[in-house]
This record gives C-alpha cells, sequence and structure tokens, in this order.
C-alpha cells in the first residue's frame, strides 16, 4: 500500500462543484436530468444542452422547481461541430464538462441498418469529440486562472466494459468512449483536468423506458445480471466520483467487480483500489468466465428452442 500511495497516477484530486459551471449534455431527461438537478443543488452554475428545446425548457421548469436555481439552457445536436461549438461559446468557459448525451437501440447486427449503427456512433462517440474539442480550449485557460482542477466526465455504460448480445453499436460507441477517454487523460493532465468515464447498469429513465420496447430477449436477461438503477443514484454516483478526481466511476456492486475486471492499463488514483485491483484480478477473471458461462448457455438454450434464428 505504501509503495501504491507512491505509484498511484495521476494523484488523487478534489473538485469542488459549489460555484463552477457544470454543463451536462442530455441535461434534459434521465441521467443528465438528475446530474443538472444535483449539481444545482450542490451551488453550481448548471448549462444543459440537448436537441428538443421544449424538453429542455420543461428541465429547467423542473430543475428551478426542486432547486429554486435557474440553468441555461441550449439547443444543438451534438453531431453539429459547429452548432457545439456556439452553445459553448454562449454558456462561457466550462469547469466541469459532464459529456453524457447518448442513443440506445439494441438489435442484433445482422438486422439493424446501417443507418441506425451510424446514428449510434456518431452521437455516443463523434458527439463527444465534438464536446470535448469545442470545451477544451477555454477550459485549459479557466484551469489556469482558478488553479482549481477541472473535469471531463464521459457518460459510457456497463456494455462499455463488456459486449452484451444485442449491443454491437452501442457497445462499440461505448468502448471507444474508454479509449478516448484514456487518452485524453495524458493529453490534459498537465493542465490540471480530471476524466471520468461513467458505468452505469440499466437505469430507469425515460429513454430506457423507449429501449424496452425493442430489446431482444436475450439482452434483457444479460444485461439483468447487474441490478437495476435510479437516476437519482446514478447521478449521485457520477458527480461523487467527479468530485474525486476518479478515471473509473463504477455505480452498483456489480459494477464495482466489473471495474475490477476490466482495470487493465486505466490510470488509478486511489492506492486502495489498485490494491485490491491486484488482489482482485485473479478472482474477478474467474468470475467473468463463469458469468460468459451462463450467458453463453443462455444463449445456447435460446437458440435451441427458437430454432428459426438457429
Ligand atoms: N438508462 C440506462 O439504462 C443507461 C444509460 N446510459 C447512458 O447514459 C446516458 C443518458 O441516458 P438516459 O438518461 O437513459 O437517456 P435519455 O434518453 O433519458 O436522455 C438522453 C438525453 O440525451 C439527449 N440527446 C440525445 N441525442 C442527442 C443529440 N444528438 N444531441 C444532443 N443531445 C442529445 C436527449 O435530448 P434530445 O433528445 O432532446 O436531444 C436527452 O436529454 C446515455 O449516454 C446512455 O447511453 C448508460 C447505461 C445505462
Ligand atoms: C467479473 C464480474 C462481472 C460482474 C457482472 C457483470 C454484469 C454485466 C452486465 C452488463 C449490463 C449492461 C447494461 C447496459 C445498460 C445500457 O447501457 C442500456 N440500458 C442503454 O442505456
Amino acid at each position: 500500500l505504501t509503495a501504491l500511495a507512491f505509484l498511484a497516477r495521476p494523484r488523487a484530486a478534489r473538485i469542488p462543484l459549489k460555484g463552477r459551471h457544470v454543463f451536462i449534455t442530455g441535461g434534459s431527461s434521465g441521467i443528465g436530468l438528475a446530474m443538472a438537478t444535483a449539481a444545482a443543488r450542490e451551488g453550481a452554475r448548471v448549462s444543459i444542452l440537448a436537441r428538443n428545446a421544449a424538453r429542455l425548457e420543461e428541465a429547467r421548469g423542473a430543475i428551478r422547481a426542486a432547486t429554486g436555481q435557474d440553468v441555461g439552457v441550449h439547443a444543438a445536436d451534438v453531431r453539429d461541430a459547429d452548432a457545439v461549438a456556439r452553445a459553448l461559446a454562449e454558456a462561457g468557459p466550462v469547469d466541469v464538462l459532464v459529456c453524457n448525451h447518448g442513443v440506445f437501440v439494441p438489435q442484433e447486427l445482422e438486422k439493424q441498418e446501417m443507418q441506425e449503427v451510424r446514428w449510434m456512433v456518431d452521437i455516443n462517440l463523434m458527439g463527444t469529440f465534438h464536446l470535448v474539442k469545442a470545451a477544451l480550449p477555454a477550459m485549459k485557460e479557466r484551469t489556469k486562472e482558478t488553479r482549481l482542477p477541472a473535469s471531463i466526465a464521459i457518460m459510457s455504460s456497463q456494455a462499455g466494459q463488456v459486449g452484451v448480445y444485442g449491443y454491437t453499436a452501442y457497445s462499440a460507441s461505448k468502448f471507444a468512449l474508454r479509449g478516448l477517454g484514456e487518452a485524453l487523460q495524458h493529453e490534459v493532465i498537465a493542465d490540471n483536468i480530471h476524466v471520468s468515464l461513467i458505468f452505469p447498469p440499466d437505469t430507469e429513465t425515460p429513454g430506457f423506458t423507449e429501449e424496452n420496447k425493442r430489446r431482444p430477449e436475450l439482452t434483457n436477461i444479460i444485461a439483468g445480471s447487474s441490478g437495476g438503477m435510479k437516476a437519482d443514484d446514478v447521478a449521485r454516483k457520477a458527480l461523487d466520483g467527479i468530485k474525486s478526481g476518479k478515471f473509473i466511476v463504477p455505480c452498483n456492486f456489480e459494477g464495482a467487480m466489473l471495474a475490477v475486471a476490466t482495470a487493465g492499463l486505466s490510470p488509478q488514483s486511489s492506492p486502495l483500489t489498485a490494491f485490491l485491483e491486484i488482489i482482485g484480478a485473479g478472482l474477478m477473471r474467474f468470475a467473468a468466465i463463469c458469468f460468459q458461462f451462463n450467458w453463453f448457455t443462455t444463449i445456447e438454450n435460446w437458440y435451441a428452442k427458437n430454432k428459426k434464428h438457429a
């Protein structure tokens, strides 16, 4: 532990929210709305971005009712780099950028239209590139001025830690965010900016309700291996992770196991978590093999029962 206290990088940081500018994409619904509300309650200046202006105004009203705070709203599509840049210029320098926007339509790749695959990758992955590119220059200036650490938080998913049946496009877009985040952390640490990747399980949100109308049965069963959560609880975990400058932010117990199983070469600021990762590595690999045994057995049985698909 003493050795790890010396080795763990980047060094742990405390990133306050009070009085700081928190910019949240997808802030009009679900997890993003819950994060915006919680951040406003903590005294942050909050801006939210999404496409639908009416839903943004509704969210603004809901946040005002819940916290007494007014939030800035920006109607833009994250696929439109110019619109994203305009929104960020309008909002002013950001201290905590939360790239939470996301779309998810599960389907077997063979059945899914390429147009839908591209749509998920464009929004979930390319949209995040647009945001980081647009926000970073002013963020860097700001950390120099305030001498406080800043944060770029990216909403992945447990489907961004393990591939799941029905999620070829979605999992690909969410795994990609981890690569983006790891490389980006190297590039921004000198400016005292900390990257956080958040990995929620199934979460009760308007988006999840929509998803459930089309979810293949096997996707449901496999995703059910991790306990579902409420948006407010995911928001709490996410903000706590951001505030302590954690790189990997799991949200539930299964998420903590997944984090150890997939620790890989990710940065780790906490000597204690690093210790648990080292001790847990073999055990969690064994657990992973057991989970995959279970999933493949379920898939085999399902296909045997539904012969037309086999
Ligand atoms: N709910 C779940 O089970 C889980 C969700 N996640 C991730 O959490 C994030 C939030 O999910 P959730 O709260 O369920 O989603 P919701 O569908 O409830 O909300 C999505 C938000 O993103 C916005 N958005 C979608 N597309 C765009 C776009 N092209 N440009 C700008 N904004 C956009 C939506 O507004 P508008 O449509 O007006 O643009 C809305 O505000 C996503 O990244 C998702 O992948 C991760 C794990 C589990
Ligand atoms: C070694 C230990 C293993 C621990 C258990 C692993 C459990 C993995 C379950 C994967 C769940 C994926 C949910 C995706 C939710 C999501 O993103 C969609 N609802 C779309 O938003």
